[in-house]
């Protein structure tokens, strides 16, 4: 979203090969996976579930090491979680124990954050109220809906500014109201704060509308399909997801995800005798 700076490369996914050993043998999640991911792009990852997409991004997040291969970010190999990566993760999160404003603020008291102790009361204010979260600052989130525990997680991420943000299904769980909130929300973030992002979701609808470049990775193990620019201007608004050319590049994509679907089911086929 930053044209400016789009040269300066922030992530590279070098040949990157990652496979879990399980009992039952080895499973090979992640594939040679090559790609960069430049200061102020949004890169949203689609593709069938279960096919390697959060592991791919476990990586870059610093949980999980490649097998082959390298993920660097600022060039040096990612070696564990750091503050300049704010990560949203399915279910992830939110400490039961912490009341709301509490999960907010935790994040800010850290030293690695920077921020001064006269900042972090008008910061976890303007995210409770961003969050429509307000009225339960005090609560603990087990008094929450599930929808309510997310948008805890997003302001928790959001209100220490990372310069990178790494989601994982991150409107997955809300109503279809909230989820488009959301979406302009973080449209309205990146346009103020100049982000990157790597996002992982289900919606083509939602990787077109929010994202200028679409990775389409394959069945497990996780391969680059295609990588898609979305053409696109930022500041987006919803008119845009009347657009006839919104329409072709969503089918186009629909397309794409959806042969990788079908290979999968074809791989989860028992084989007959009569095949
Ligand atoms: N730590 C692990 N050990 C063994 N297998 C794992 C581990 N983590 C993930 N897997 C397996 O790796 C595969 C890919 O999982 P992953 O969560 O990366 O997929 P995904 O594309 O994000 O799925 P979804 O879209 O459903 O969230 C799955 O078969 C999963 O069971």
């Amino acid at each position: 979203m930053n044209t400016t700076a789009k040269s300066v490369k922030r992530v590279q996914f070098d040949h990157v090969s990652l496979t879990f050993g399980t009992p039952k043998g080895p499973l090979k999640v992640v594939e040679d996976v090559t790609y960069d991911i430049n200061d102020g792009d949004f890169i949203a990852v689609i593709g069938p579930s279960g096919c390697g997409k959060t592991t791919m991004m476990s990586m870059l997040a610093g949980f999980q090491k490649p097998t082959t291969g390298k993920v660097l970010f600022d060039g040096s190999p990612v070696k564990g979680p750091g503050p300049e990566r704010g990560v949203i993760f399915q279910e992830y999160g939110v400490f039961p124990w912490l009341t709301v404003k509490q999960n907010i603020a935790f994040g800010l008291q850290l030293k690695a954050n920077h921020v001064a102790a006269s900042e972090r009361e008008q910061i976890c204010d303007h995210y409770l109220d961003l969050m429509g979260l307000s009225d339960f600052a005090n609560s603990h989130p087990k008094h929450l809906s599930g929808g309510m525990r997310q948008r805890l997680a997003i302001a928790r991420a959001y209100a220490v500014k990372p310069q990178f943000l790494l989601m994982d299904e991150p409107f997955g769980a809300l109503d279809a109201q909230t989820r488009a909130n959301m979406q302009n929300l973080l449209l309205g973030v990146l346009a103020s704060e100049g982000k990157t992002v790597m996002l992982i979701t289900h919606s083509v609808e939602e990787a077109i509308y929010l994202a200028s470049r679409i990775v389409v990775v394959t069945a497990r193990p996780a391969r680059i399909k295609q990588i898609i620019d979305v053409p696109f201007a930022y500041p987006r608004d919803e008119s845009l997801q009347e657009k006839p050319e919104f329409g072709e590049l969503r089918s186009h994509i629909r397309e794409l995800v959806m042969s990788e679907y079908r290979a999968q089911q074809a791989q989860m086929r028992p084989v007959s005798f009569s095949e």
